[in-house]
């Protein structure tokens, strides 16, 4: 069987998009989709998004799995680049153009803007053990700069869901860490009974932060758009971070804004169009 697609990426954080306009379920396996993801046998990508028909009032509905085929509920570089492939398969370059997107974490809604950024409003992060799942702390606690041990060192840990699970950890220097091997450590430690993405985070300026991520079923990748929401938001929380915030990742820049308004986080950060092609399984 042979199945189009158009390669993605955002900042670095690439995506296999597949036009599933016509049915309810997405059109491969997670097996196949972690396959198509294989940088040498396959085609390449972090991850496989669907663009699927919207379920009640919304336009489109977005499913993605991880390059080791598991099931994400959300991807904040992957609706930036689902929104910008939508917009080519509806042929339109209307800037300002906002669609609702149904997600397994709720109503999300990105808008293109010029030079093919795009702001997506990510909703309102979840900061209660229960809702990130993790038994750091109760059920009904935030757990914010909790002492962790992971590979016989204590981190002083924050947790936020942006619909997907992050733990994040302050650092004084990013780059001295050993990501490769403490990022599995992260993610599968028992108490993240989903697992969860793990980022490490160095605080230039109050407006500036550097980020590295270990993603939950894809491993080190270039950015992570739920990442550096969840990051903002931890760095609010713990009195280090603006709610206006630069988050720079090895594969560029994100500008997020936590609004003090309705609660909401916003996104905005590029999508490109890399290459399409056919691929047979
Ligand atoms: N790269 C994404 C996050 C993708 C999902 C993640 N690996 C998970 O399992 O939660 C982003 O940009 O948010």
């Amino acid at each position: 069987m042979k199945i189009a697609f158009t390669k993605y990426q955002g900042l670095g954080n690439d995506f296999i998009l597949i036009d599933n306009r016509h049915g309810d379920e997405p059109l491969v396996t997670p097996e196949v989709a972690a396959r198509m993801c294989d940088r040498h046998f396959g085609i390449g990508a972090d991850g496989v998004i669907f663009a699927l028909p919207g379920k009640g009032d919304t336009d489109y509905t977005m499913r993605i799995f991880n390059s080791d085929g598991s099931e994400p509920e959300m991807c904040g570089n992957g609706i930036r680049c689902l929104a910008r492939f939508i917009a080519e398969l509806e042929d339109t370059r209307e800037i300002g153009k906002t669609y609702q997107i149904h997600t397994l974490a709720g109503i999300m809604s990105p808008r293109l803007d010029k030079d093919e950024q795009v702001t997506v409003d990510m909703g309102v992060p979840r900061l209660l053990a229960s809702e990130i799942p993790t038994t750091l702390a109760n059920a009904d606690e935030k757990a914010i700069d909790l002492p962790l041990d992971v590979s016989g060192k204590t981190w002083y840990s924050t947790c936020v869901s942006m619909g997907n699970p992050h733990c994040i950890t302050f650092v004084e220097d990013v780059a001295a860490i050993p990501l490769e091997s403490i990022g599995p450590e992260f993610e599968n430690h028992p108490v993240f009974p989903a697992r969860t993405n793990t980022e490490f985070i160095e605080v230039v300026r109050p407006d500036y932060i550097k980020m590295r991520v270990w993603e939950r079923g894809a491993g080190i990748t270039l950015a992570c758009g739920t990442g550096a929401c969840a990051s903002v938001v931890a760095g609010v929380l713990t009195g280090r971070c603006d709610r206006s915030c630069t988050v720079e990742l090895p594969g560029g820049p994100l500008q997020i804004h936590w609004s003090p308004d309705d609660g909401h986080v916003y996104m905005t950060g590029p999508a490109k169009e890399v290459f399409f092609g056919s691929y047979q399984f």
